[in-house]
């Protein structure tokens, strides 16, 4: 017997999905063409291979018939043993052709994946940071993960289960029409009988499948939010609240999923008790012709397996059409990304920045609003000039546009109005990346990544050898917590660096920008108060990190305004004034409310 009759006749649930609708929108999969297409030997080997395997499991059965009238019923010991041998050597060449198949086509779904995984992240770093505002992150990487999975699984197995069908069925029915039009007639006659029935239900339960799907994906997000807050989740003490809410979610699915399962399995014997009729039916049927002399007991038989055969394929056939909705829709979601513009891109013809760097930096009546020019500004008519080797601090209340003023000097956004330069170029005029190498940035809560300290200060210059990160990490004095660990610098600091203090933190951060050794700093101070010691640290190794750069700093600390050559005092939006420290004391008014509220004094001080 052949695998498709095989798993038709084994796997009643199978047969369950067999009726689904028609997929209404699977235009998206050619989209996978092109990937398909980059691998064309092995496409070719596959195809190939399908063919020898679909077509030696056609010949077994018509050997069958063979053996069965020209052996048994002639009573032919020796014709029994040859076809015995002529099905044993077909099924070998069967068996080859099916491995060499199952084989090459995984590859492929492999290589497929791994190429839409390498083109879709690499794509997503491309887009702006606007982009990252519109979408969640979560939703993002799940795409990555989740969707490319189901389609390594739809080419690895559900287009070969379906070309595979559709050749066996074309195959098996031609070979019933060949082996006896009646009964063929007969079949084509009764299916309907089946079919509509358990069409009619199986659209019931497809509506039930989707309710009990949503169930669990609200399950899970509620599970990825509640672990990830787990410090949040137990300093308000909420544990037992939010258990009870997950297992009330639970619970739901569970019910959902229990009403479903009765109704596929009063849809499972449904079908067990109409196939089996239909194939008393036709066993009967056959039985009479074999009596009338119109067929042969080796036909019969014969063409029972071809039909138990083009059932299985058909079976295959819907249930992959099934799934192919559904990854018609993961594939959907993928070239989403993949057809997104960046915004934010090189110019056609990139203006070079001089060398040696000036390291200066000029705003020239910027203004700027998110999400594009119709909207609320955040920064209206903003001009101000750093030269080299200058500090320049920025102050001013929560969102009065601080931050925003650094995100647009990186190009993360691009202005609504005016210009900034760079070492006197516009830096829409430059590549990216070259305007990119020009600063160093420490964020205010800076980002460690799961990996070793190492790695992290790393980050800076990639390929930067030990001896240099090690320089860059006493400068920082990072050295300092380092040399107490196990590891050293091959200590695994955890996701998010869970492991380190906030000031430790910091202090790699810097280290990182350190090892950059870019002509511009962008700093932004933490607010979070650090313990004395560690803000000396802290501050010791921002020291070394400005020494002979030019620095833009988002400024909380009065040591640092103190040292600044200018104070942009920034409100709504607009600088409303501007001066050293000494100047915008004496003067009064807004900075010196500020300063009063604002600035953290340093124990120096
Ligand atoms: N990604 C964003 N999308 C839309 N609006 C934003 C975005 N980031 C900031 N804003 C808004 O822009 C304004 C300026 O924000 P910005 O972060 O520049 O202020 P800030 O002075 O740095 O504040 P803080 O000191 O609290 O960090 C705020 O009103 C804020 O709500």
């Amino acid at each position: 017997m052949t695998d498709q009759a095989v798993s038709a006749a084994s796997d009643p649930d199978k047969i369950v999905s067999e009726v689904q609708d028609a997929p209404r929108q699977i235009q998206p999969l050619r989209r996978l063409l092109p990937f398909l297409l980059r691998y064309p030997v092995r496409l070719s080997l596959t195809v190939f291979f399908l063919l020898i395997s679909a077509t030696t499991s056609l010949a077994i059965p018509a050997l069958l018939g063979g053996a069965i009238d020209e052996g048994f019923v002639a009573q032919n010991i020796d014709m029994v043993g040859q076809y015995g041998w002529l099905i044993i050597g077909i099924a070998a060449i069967m068996a080859i052709a099916s491995g060499a198949r199952f084989y090459f086509i995984s590859v492929i779904g492999e290589r497929v994946v791994a190429d839409l995984r390498h083109d879709v992240f690499a794509h997503l770093l491309k887009l702006e940071t606007g982009y990252f505002d519109r979408h969640r992150v979560g939703e993002l990487t799940s795409r990555l993960n989740g969707d490319t999975v189901s389609i390594r699984n739809a080419v690895g197995s559900s287009f070969s289960l379906a070309l595979r069908s559709l050749v066996t069925i074309i195959g098996a029915l031609t070979m019933m029409i060949l082996t006896s039009p009646v009964l063929t007639l007969a079949v084509v006659v009764a299916l309907p009988a089946i079919l509509i029935p358990v069409m009619a239900y199986a659209r019931r339960l497809r509506g039930m499948s989707r309710k009990t799907q949503d169930a669990l994906a609200d399950l899970s997000a509620m599970a990825t939010e509640m672990l990830g807050a787990n410090r949040t989740v137990k300093a308000f003490t909420q544990e037992d609240v939010q258990s009870v809410h997950y297992s009330q979610s639970s619970e739901a699915s569970y019910r959902a999923e229990v009403k479903r399962l009765g109704a596929r399995a009063v849809l499972v014997g449904m079908v067990i008790f109409l196939g089996t009729a239909a194939l008393v039916g036709l066993v009967w049927w056959g039985a009479r012709s074999v009596f009338e002399g119109t067929v042969t007991a080796g036909q019969l038989a014969q063409f029972l397996v071809y039909a138990l055969m083009a059932s299985g394929a058909l079976t295959n056939v819907s249930e992959v059409l099934g799934t192919l909705q559904s990854v018609a829709g993961a594939t959907e979601r993928l070239t989403e990304i993949l057809d997104t513009e960046p915004v934010i891109v090189d110019p056609a013809r990139p203006v070079p920045l001089p060398t040696p760097a000036l390291g200066t930096v000029a705003f020239d009546r910027v203004s700027f609003a998110y999400g594009g020019a119709g909207n609320e500004p955040v920064l209206r008519d903003v001009s101000f000039a750093v030269g080299k080797g200058e500090t320049v601090a920025l102050v001013g209340p929560s969102g009065s546009g601080k931050s925003t003023t650094l995100s647009l000097l990186q190009r993360f956004y691009d202005v609504t109005a005016g210009s900034i330069l760079v070492d006197g170029i516009d830096i829409r005029n430059l590549a990216l990346r070259d305007l990119r190498q020009r600063f160093a940035y420490v964020e205010q809560e800076p980002v460690i990544f799961a990996g070793t300290i190492a790695d992290n200060i790393r980050f800076g210059k990639p390929g930067a050898g030990m001896d240099e990160v090690v320089a860059a990490a006493r400068a920082a004095l990072v050295d300092d917590f380092v040399a107490d660990m196990p590891k050293g610098y091959d200590t695994m600091v955890g996701e998010r660096g869970v492991m380190l203090s906030g000031g430790q933190k910091q202090r790699l951060a810097i280290a990182r920008a350190i090892l950059k050794n870019a002509p511009i700093l962008l700093l932004d101070e933490a607010t979070s108060a650090l313990d004395a010691q560690s803000e000396r640290l802290v501050q010791k190794a921002l020291e070394h990190l400005m020494e002979g750069r030019t620095t833009l700093v988002i400024a909380h600390r009065l040591a640092t305004i103190r040292d600044a050559n200018t104070i942009l005092v920034l409100d709504g939006g607009e600088i409303i004034d501007q001066g050293t420290h000494d100047q915008l004391v004496a003067k009064g008014g807004r900075y010196a409310e500020l300063a009063k509220l604002q600035f953290r004094p340093d124990e120096a001080l």
